[in-house]
Parts: structure tokens; sequence; C-alpha cells
């Protein structure tokens, strides 16, 4: 089938080269020229685990091709929606001016073709109630909207896509135009469905759209739930892992998700759980999520906790220390740093006057290349560490976690250690001579 996806970001670039790879003949369209250019030559514009290889693959067989020119989505069947859908400067609410271009743009091409309707497909995360506005739209171009939220994780990406938990269609009112959405989103995915048996949930708009919010905001409340319960094991010595590991063994709570550290961030949790708490002030319901505010207040203190433990290990004064930062993207296995604790702690200890080193293995040079306002890349962990006062390691990449600490602790001045993730053996590295403060622990 032809098909269309625009907005080649995180989600969209992997959406299309996986489209590809089950068969299809896609166009991915982005309005950032650089970012096409790298696609169109089979070059990841970002670090995904499998991306630059099922892309390099997709562009090979001549099914998958990217353009800036939206006069490159005619005679697609379906168009899928993948434009970010970031927190506005100022508010909490999600800036929709990327969808709404989107759709503007898709309208001249949604006339119906000799195999009937073309179907509008929406995967961005959008506040309830976005659909059917844009549905009208799409309808009187005649079209047909269906609403098919995205849950990849970055990192897990492309396992994510071309194998979901669970696919959710958000259908129209019109049952002709949900029999026809449902129909030609069944074609596009029957591998998915027929080969694999993933369950698919046909529902309406508005709850396909709160699946998605919903889901995210379950997951932040988890992580926001154990760090709670960090400060508490902080205020009584008693040790959040075992905790976590101990009410896990419930099946109704479960072991994932309850890793407790610096909290969460991304592109994803942090302004998705705003947006839903914007959004139910203006439904006049915004009691129902007033736990989330509480939820986002817990992730903000994880940060501050540790820019407090790390001034008392330098004795109160933070000025002309050196501090190394390992890890600058928002979680391992991936490059993004939108909404970073890790990068969001190197910037506010560099604002307080310290000599911050920043070190990771696939930010690193993201963040050489650009303004970083003060902070110094450094190529390995072990240049980082190098006459360092205080080490933070803030993102679990493999690399950190493998570090052995006595090889490394005559590199620092101080030897002391802050391991944000609690992904470090305690009893390892205080034998090795250093100082270790876990998140948490005692
Ligand atoms: N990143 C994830 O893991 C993930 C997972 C699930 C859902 N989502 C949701 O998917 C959406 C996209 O997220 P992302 O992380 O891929 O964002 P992103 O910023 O990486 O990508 C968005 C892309 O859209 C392009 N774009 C903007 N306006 C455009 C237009 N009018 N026409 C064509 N292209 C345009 C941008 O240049 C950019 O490349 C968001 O709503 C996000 O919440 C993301
Ligand atoms: O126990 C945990 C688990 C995660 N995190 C942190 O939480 C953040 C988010 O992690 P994760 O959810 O793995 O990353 P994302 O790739 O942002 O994925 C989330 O956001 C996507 C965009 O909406 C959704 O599609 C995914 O289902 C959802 O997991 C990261 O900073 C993690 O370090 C913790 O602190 N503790």
């Amino acid at each position: 089938m032809q098909i269309s996806v625009i907005g080649c970001g995180y989600l969209g670039a992997v959406h299309a080269a996986s489209m590809a790879e089950l068969g299809h003949d896609v166009v991915g369209i982005d309005v950032n020229e650089d970012k096409v250019a790298l696609l169109s030559a089979g070059k990841a514009p970002f670090h995904e685990p499998g991306f630059e290889e099922l892309l390099q693959r997709g562009v090979a067989s001549g099914r998958l091709r990217f353009s800036t020119d939206f006069a490159a989505v005619a005679g697609a069947r379906v168009h899928f929606i993948g434009v970010g859908t970031p927190q506005q400067a100022g508010s909490y609410a999600a800036d929709m001016s990327q969808v709404n271009g989107a759709v503007a743009n898709l309208l001249p091409h949604l006339a119906p073709t000799a195999d009937g309707p073309v179907l509008v497909v929406g995967k961005s995360t959008v506040p309830v109630g976005t659909a059917a506005g844009i549905a009208d739209q799409v309808t009187a171009a005649g079209g047909v909207l269906v609403w098919n939220p995205e849950f990849l994780r970055e990192g897990f990406a492309v396992q994510d896509t071309i194998s979901p938990d669970r696919m959710v269609y958000g259908l129209s009112p019109d049952p002709e135009a949900a029999r026809l959405g449902q129909e030609v989103l069944d074609e596009v995915y029957d591998n998915l469905i027929t080969t694999q048996g993933i369950p698919r949930l046909l529902t309406d708009y508005a709850t396909a759209e709160l699946v998605k919010v919903a889901a995210n905001s379950f997951l932040a409340t988890k992580i926001s739930f154990i760090n709670a319960m960090a400060e508490l094991c902080e205020a009584t010595g008693a040790d959040v892992t075992q905790l976590a590991a101990a009410i896990g063994h419930d099946d109704r709570i479960g072991h994932k998700f309850l890793r407790a550290g610096v909290g969460f961030g991304g592109g994803c949790l942090p302004k998705d759980i705003r947006a839903f708490m914007a959004r139910a002030e203006e439904l006049g319901v915004d009691e129902a999520l007033g736990f989330l505010r509480e939820v986002d207040s817990i992730n903000d203190r994880r940060r501050d906790h540790v820019l407090t433990l790390a001034t008392d290990l330098l004795d109160g004064a933070v000025s002309g220390k050196k501090v190394a930062v390992l890890g600058a993207s928002f979680k391992p296995d991936t490059d993004d740093m939108r909404n970073s604790p890790a990068l969001d702690i190197a910037h506010r200890l560099a604002g307080a006057g310290a000599h911050v080193a920043v070190t990771d293995p696939q930010a690193g040079p993201i963040l050489a290349a650009q303004d970083n306002h003060g902070l110094t890349v450094a190529d390995t962990a072990e240049d980082a560490i190098t006459g360092a006062d205080v080490v933070l390691l803030l993102t679990e990449w493999r690399q950190f976690r493998d570090l052995d600490p006595a090889a490394v602790k005559d590199l620092a001045n101080r030897p002391a250690i802050i391991d944000g993730r609690n992904v470090l053996d305690p009893a390892q590295w205080r034998a090795a001579g250093w100082t270790y403060h876990g998140m948490g622990r005692p």
C-alpha cells in the first residue's frame, strides 16, 4: 500500500521505515531539510538501536523515500501524522502548531481514490478532543480519520513499532467511516494482526486519545511513587531498592517502572502529564488530575535532591569545584536530551559556578557541537572523572555501570560518587575507597 508519514522525528522516521519493512511503499515528509537529506542517504539523524539498518534496507529496496515537498504525498492511501506536540513556552498546554500545519497540508490530498477513501491516521500524542476537530476537516475534504496513538519507547522504538503490546484504533462516530477506517488500517497492519496476533482495541476518538495520556500518566505516577518512597527511605535509613523489589513481587504491583533515582525526563512523560493537566483544567475537571501535580513536583524534587547532595559533598560550596557528570541523554540507548534530568542538573551546577565535565556515549558529540552553556564535554568517563571533586552518575549507560571503581579512583581529586540511578554496587565502590551516595539507599 502507498503510505505517507508526516513528521520524521523519533516516532515518524521509525514508523516510516517500519511500514516499508512490512512491505508498504512509503514516503516520509519533514520540514527539516537536513533530516530529510540524512534519511534519504540511509543515515539515522538520531541514535536508536536497529533503526539505521532498517532505514538502509527500506531505502535500498526502493520502498522508502523522504522529501520536504508535501506534493510527494500524492497518491498515498494512508497518511500517518507523527509530528511533534511539545510543551508550549510559558504554559503546560501542548503546542499544536505542528499538527495543525500537517493537517492543513494534507487536506488537498484527501479526495477518494479508485480503491476507496483516503485515510488520515493520527499517531502524535494530543489533548483529548483534538481528533474530533481534525475529523471534521478531514471528512469535509473527502477523507476518513482514525486516531491510532503510539506507545513506543526510545531505545526500543523499532521493536515496539513492529511488534507493539497493543494497538488502539480511535474510530469515527459515523459507522461507515469507522468501518472503512478499520478496514484500511487493518490492511496496513495485517502482519501485526494476522501473523503476530497483537491485540487491537477498537474505540472512539476521545478514548483513544485518553488511553495514550492515561498510560503515560500511570507510568509517571509509578516512578514518582517510588521516588516518594525514596524520600521516606532517605529520612529513615531504609533502602528503596529492597522496598521496590519486595512490593514488586505482588503481581498487582509488578517490578517494572519502580526504579528510584533522579526521576523521569524525555520528550514524552514530562510534557504529556502537563498537557493532560492543562486539558483537564479546560474541561473543568482539573481536580481529577490533582495528583499529577504531585507526580510532577516529586519528580522535580529528585533533581533538587541531587544538587543538595552534591553541594554537601563539596563542603557547601559548588563554585570553582570540578564536577563529573556521567550521562546527558534522558535515559540510556538514546541521544535524546529533551528534558533530561542529567543535563538539567549539569546546567544548574555550571550555573552555580562549578566546572562541569559531561560525558555521554551518544549525546556527548551532539552536546559538544551546540551551545552547551559552559559545560565541558569529555570523550570518556575517565576523562570526565579526572580531577573531579565529585562524580554524578545520572544516565545509566552500560559504560558507566561497568566502571571499575578501583581503576578510576586515583583519577578523581576526591573519590566521591552520587549514583543517581542506583546501578552501582555500593559495597564494591566503598571497598575501593569511594564515598558512595545512592538514591533512597543508606
Ligand atoms: N518519541 C517518542 O518516543 C514518542 C513515542 C510515542 C508518541 N510520541 C509522540 O509522537 C509525536 C512526535 O514525537 P517525536 O519525539 O517524534 O518528535 P520530534 O520532534 O522528534 O519529531 C517531529 C518531527 O516533525 C517535523 N515537523 C514539524 N512540523 C511539521 C510539518 N508541518 N510537516 C512535516 N513535518 C513537520 C519536525 O521537523 C520533526 O522532525 C509527539 O506527539 C510525541 O508526543 C513520541
Ligand atoms: O523505573 C523507572 C523507569 C523509567 N524512569 C525514567 O523515566 C523516563 C522515561 O522512560 P521511558 O518511559 O522508558 O522512556 P520514553 O522513551 O520517554 O517512553 C515513554 O514515553 C513514550 C512517549 O509517549 C511512550 O510511548 C512510552 O510508552 C513511554 O514509556 C526516563 O527518564 C527514565 O530514566 C525512571 O526514572 N524509573
